[in-house]
């Protein structure tokens, strides 16, 4: 076990849930305590997961897309790992990064929309070519079923290619359901995806636990009133993980199950010395 949660580090304290339902941390921060808590006395019931950098790695084949949309334009290609900072906020968002330059960059509107249905094309051809699961993704989704969690994906990636590539994967069969970034007016950072998944699996809100790895997954999450954990491994916009505010950074799926499974999903307990 103390292999296991060696990689989970203790993050800034919760102090109180934003929906004010789960209440206080119930140990103090100091030494192990109690990270993230499911409501007084209730285990958690679901885990809310990302995609993109979460579940698979898909920057190659989003890279190749931008890059055959930016050939269509006429411009030069741009470095995969440029792509991979500019991800995280769905399609509308990257090309406008991509096509300016930067990250609060707006491109014009006919160019926008010309760009987009360039790299719809390009990407329904390039998806899942490259794309693979992180290591422990398997496993873990495995983990957390034989836990008895239920498990929705969320994502800002639009439905028809995260429903393409998890399918590829047989990852489809994993979770109820998946949400797009394009099945609701609003995305994540924004809580309503993941207020409507809770009401989706009837779970309470408080009982769900966002998995993901950027702050959208997190400021999400706190938004709508839930725990919420991070990957160390994804697609963070260029952040430092560091500095995003989180209850767990995790270095895989299967260590996040064991932390789950030692406290009987009712908590993240963090091995003494791990931060
Ligand atoms: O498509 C994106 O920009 C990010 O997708 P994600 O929400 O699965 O990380
Ligand atoms: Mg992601």
């Amino acid at each position: 076990m103390q292999g296991a949660l060696r990689g989970l580090r203790q993050r800034r304290p919760r102090r109180r849930d934003p929906a004010g339902a789960a209440g206080e941390l119930r140990a103090p921060l100091r030494g192990g305590g109690l990270n993230a808590a499911a409501p007084a006395g209730a285990p958690f019931a679901a885990i809310l997961c990302d995609l993109d950098g979460t579940l698979l790695d898909t920057v190659p084949d989003i890279a190749e897309a931008v890059n055959a949309m930016l050939a269509e334009l006429g411009r030069a290609p741009i470095a995969e790992g440029v792509v991979a900072g500019y991800v995280g906020q769905g399609v509308d968002v990257l090309l406008h990064r991509v096509l300016g330059g930067g990250h609060d960059a707006r491109a014009e509107a006919a160019l926008h929309g010309r760009a987009r249905r360039l790299f719809d094309l390009a990407y329904a051809a390039s998806n899942g070519r490259r794309a693979r699961p992180y290591p422990g993704v398997v496993a873990g989704l495995e983990a957390f079923r034989e836990l008895g969690l239920r498990l929705a994906c969320i994502t800002n990636k639009p439905q028809a290619p995260s429903d393409a590539v998890l399918a590829q994967f047989g990852l489809d069969r994993r979770f109820e359901f998946t949400l797009g970034g394009d099945a609701l007016p609003q995305r994540k950072p924004q809580p309503e995806p993941l207020l409507h998944a809770a009401h989706r699996l009837g779970v309470p809100v408080p009982a769900c636990l966002m998995l993901g790895d950027s702050a959208n997954d997190a400021r999400a999450a706190r938004a709508a009133g839930m725990a919420v954990v991070l990957v160390d491994y994804g697609y963070t916009e260029g952040r430092p993980i560091g500095e995003i505010e989180c209850d767990a950074v995790i270095p895989s799926f299967l260590a996040l199950a064991e932390a789950l499974r030692a406290s009987g999903r009712r908590s993240l307990r963090i091995a003494a010395g791990a931060a």
